[in-house]
């Protein structure tokens, strides 16, 4: 019996790639062919047991307390292809055709690839058919509990949920809404868990974050009734002949209709995101659950917040615990509140951060150590955990009190802004007149920013971080960088220039180094997707600019050329997306505190000469969020800081931004709210299709993106001016600008050369056709 026993403290999933980013780096020799097959899963085994060793050392010692969420790729392609999804019809998968459907290969493209929630984790999305049987391969998790179990951990096998799966689906051409195909797919989960039961595994979890968010595929009641169902039929198989004990998991927010969906389907546990941020937004969440759950269900409260970094305040989080058990609850287990993928792993080996900064922060590590210490608290009262107590109690009083997080002169001025929406004046159409004294040519040709991050730059780069080049010295070889962009620019005939951005090793990380109210890292690596990881900044207090960030270099640029050079900026909501944020302060508190950061730079590159300024804000659909009634505040003050950055700008200061990497429809009149002067957004891989969205909503200039620049192939002249007379079906010559889809940092030049050539060229094409009409 004890076996069916939830263990007291466990944690949704944890990171993947390793400490040292071990798996990355053998996927990547494997991929080049540095290393053999053999090598590869060897060391992607020798992760996985040490890393369950090291969770079972801090402290998640009960049996099927460490979850196997372990994965080469993607969970969501893992789980694809154990339950048949993916991968036809054969019994297995070899690791190649794995890798192939997240990659590509020579004869096939990747599949796509998109955001997991509202995280910076991409996964894999599944194509599902109209027909075509799906193959369970219980194999594939039969073996890791086989491996775990020969190193000594009982641990809990992890699968992606079948509705959560079906929702995060796209269909295969011609196919209908993957959903219809649920109580296929549920059969072929019955046969996977009933594999694990005959293995002797106990427990076994689900994951269905599909529940906690409002998506396009299906409404909110219609997905719980699809968990309803699936549900139904899984756990009417009898627990240890036919199934384990089944662990469904529910992060990333709160339930809605799915709540009582699952707790009458009544699994043996059920997880809950109880983070501070999600009763934020629903107060009541904490009661709606324990009134719902019943005896048999062990409540997993997720209530350590698995998405930021800051050491959770155990007291309050305490509460939490005693409320629902205050509230009837009678079989209580501490979680995350989503998996701790998207944490760095511990802020034990960051010897650079200043003392009292590193202990506010919990990073994956310190967060177990949390969910152990309230699981010990909750049962035997907090002197058993004392020490984490304590840690706690320091961390909450001073970083309350900390110059570091409190800066009342930044308060004071954003104190003095008008609340709402602001508005530059004078309107778009006043400010057209103004910047006709910009003098450009119809249909202005320009570029997004970054040029190629040359092997040259990036040796620069890191011999400075080493000290191996001096400051002048580094100062110089961008210089000479810079020189040798505007020279190309010049000779392709560009029109508006940029100077390339060779300073920047990333275009949030650039600011966040140079603003206060930031620190940065030296290992917070956090997987992005596949073998790519990101190192987010950290917000930790009020946001203020020491000094001007960008103008030097904007200034040199502007020296070499007789044409406009853009001044280069990223946007306050970008900034937010890509960083770690506060707890303590609402998002648009730091998003205020950034733009009048930026704004300040504004008026410094006005200052030095620079006539037009870029805003990007590629991420402004990426922060919007899930559930649908929170999203129409979201973009009131996401908008509100843009458009502060750019308040005070002269009426001839012409302001850009710039978007990608999303499908922008959805939000596309908070896009033209920013009411920048130009917008240009990427467009090319959907063969402009978003110019219908444009119509009603935009009045201002836009450049939809003509050229994918995340393809090497270089676009012909033909292709390109296609593409430019399409996007003037919409939009008229006065309001087109012409551009790539994104900025060259990732091209070479041996593709980035004729690629711009080829554009200006298309351009000049249109541009005469055009000329008789006048
Ligand atoms: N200005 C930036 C660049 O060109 C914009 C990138 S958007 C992800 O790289
Ligand atoms: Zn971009």
């Amino acid at each position: 019996m004890s076996a069916h026993t939830f263990p007291a403290a466990t944690i949704e999933g944890y990171p993947r790639v390793g400490p040292n980013r071990e798996l990355k780096k053998a996927l990547e020799s494997y991929w080049a062919g540095r290393i053999d097959a053999g090598t590869f899963t060897s060391t992607a085994h020798s992760l996985r047991v040490d890393t369950y060793a090291r969770l079972r050392n801090l402290g998640l010692t009960g049996d099927y307390a460490i979850p196997a969420d372990v994965a080469l790729y993607d969970q969501v392609l893992e789980t694809a292809l154990t339950v048949g999804l993916l991968g036809g019809d054969a019994d297995e998968v070899p690791l190649d055709e794995e890798f192939a459907l997240a990659r590509g290969n020579a004869e096939r493209a990747p599949l796509e690839m998109t955001k997991w929630f509202d995280t910076n984790y991409h996964y894999i999305v599944p194509e599902v058919a109209e027909a075509g049987r799906f193959v369970a391969r219980p194999d594939r998790v039969l073996s890791l509990v086989a491996e775990a179990r020969a190193a000594g951990h009982t641990v809990r096998p992890y699968l992606v949920g079948p509705v959560t799966l079906l929702a995060l689906s796209k269909p295969a051409e011609g196919a209908g809404n993957p959903l219809e195909r649920l109580a296929e797919l549920t059969e072929s989960y019955r046969v996977v868990l009933s594999s694990l039961a005959a293995a002797g595994v106990d427990w076994i979890q689900l994951a269905e974050p599909a529940l906690t968010a409002d998506l396009q595929v299906a409404p909110d009641d219609r997905l719980a009734d699809h968990a309803a169902t699936a549900y139904g039929t899984l756990l009417d198989a009898r627990v240890g002949a036919e199934r384990p004990n089944v662990l469904v998991t529910t992060p990333y927010g709160s339930l809605r209709a799915g709540l009582d969906a699952l707790t009458q389907a009544a699994p043996e546990a059920l997880h809950v995101d109880l983070a501070p941020a999600t009763l934020a937004t629903d107060p009541e969440y904490p009661r709606r659950v324990a009134a719902a759950v019943g005896p048999e269900t062990t409540l997993v409260a997720g209530v350590v917040d698995g998405r930021n970094v800051w050491a959770a305040d155990l007291r309050e989080r305490l509460t939490v615990l005693e409320s629902l058990r205050d509230a009837g609850v009678e079989k209580l287990s501490v979680s995350s509140s989503v998996s701790l993928l998207h944490v760095p792993h511990t802020v034990a080996v960051e010897t650079k951060l200043p003392v009292d900064v590193a202990g506010w922060l919990s990073f994956a590590d310190e967060k177990i150590g949390e969910a152990t210490a309230l699981a010990t608290a909750l049962n035997d009262g907090t002197v058993a955990a004392a020490d984490a107590f304590a840690r706690s109690d320091r961390a909450v009083r001073t970083r309350r009190e900390s110059h570091r997080t409190h800066d009342e002169a930044v308060q004071a001025r954003v104190a003095e802004l008008p609340e709402g929406a602001v508005q530059r004046e004078p309107a778009f159409a006043g400010r057209v007149e103004a910047q006709k004294s910009l003098d450009l040519p119809e249909l202005p040709t320009t570029t997004i920013g970054s040029f190629p991050q040359t092997a040259e730059v990036r040796k620069a780069r890191a011999g400075h971080r080493a000290g191996e080049l001096t400051d002048a010295e580094y100062e110089a070889a961008l210089k000479e960088e810079i020189r040798s962009v505007i020279d190309l620019q010049e000779r392709l005939g560009l029109d508006v220039l940029v100077h390339g951005e060779p300073e920047r090793n990333d275009m949030v990380q650039y600011f966040a180094e140079l603003l206060d109210g930031f620190v940065t890292t030296e290992f917070g690596w956090v997987q992005s997707y596949g073998s790519r990881c990101t190192r987010p900044p950290l917000v930790i207090g009020d946001v203020s600019r020491p000094e001007a960030m960008t103008v030097e270099w904007a200034r040199y640029a502007q020296s070499l050329s007789e044409k406009h050079v853009k001044g280069m900026l990223t946007g306050p909501v970008t900034i937010l997306a890509w960083s770690f944020t506060r707890d303590d302060v609402p998002l648009s508190v730091s998003a205020d505190q950034i733009a009048l950061a930026l704004a300040d730079e504004v008026a410094d590159l006005e200052n030095a000469g620079i006539r037009i300024i870029q805003i990007d804000e590629p991420a402004l659909r990426e922060l919007l969020p899930l559930r649908s009634d929170a999203r129409a505040s979201y973009l009131d003050w996401a908008v509100r800081s843009f458009r502060l950055v750019a308040l005070d700008a002269k009426p001839d200061t012409q302001i850009h931004t710039h978007l990608c990497y999303s499908e922008f429809g959805q939000i596309i009149e908070a896009v033209a709210a920013l009411d920048a002067d130009v917008t240009s957004i990427e467009a090319a891989r959907s063969r402009m299709e978003l110019l219908g969205d444009l119509e009603d909503s935009f009045t201002s200039e836009i450049g939809p993106g003509i050229w994918d620049i995340h393809s090497p192939r270089v676009p012909s002249v033909g292709e390109l001016s296609e593409l430019i007379k399409a996007a003037l079906v919409n939009v008229p010559a006065e309001r087109l600008w012409i551009n790539p889809d994104c900025g060259l940092k990732t091209r070479g030049y041996a593709e980035v050369e004729p690629a711009l050539r080829n554009l200006v060229l298309a351009r000049d094409l249109v541009a005469e056709s055009l000329q008789p009409v006048k």
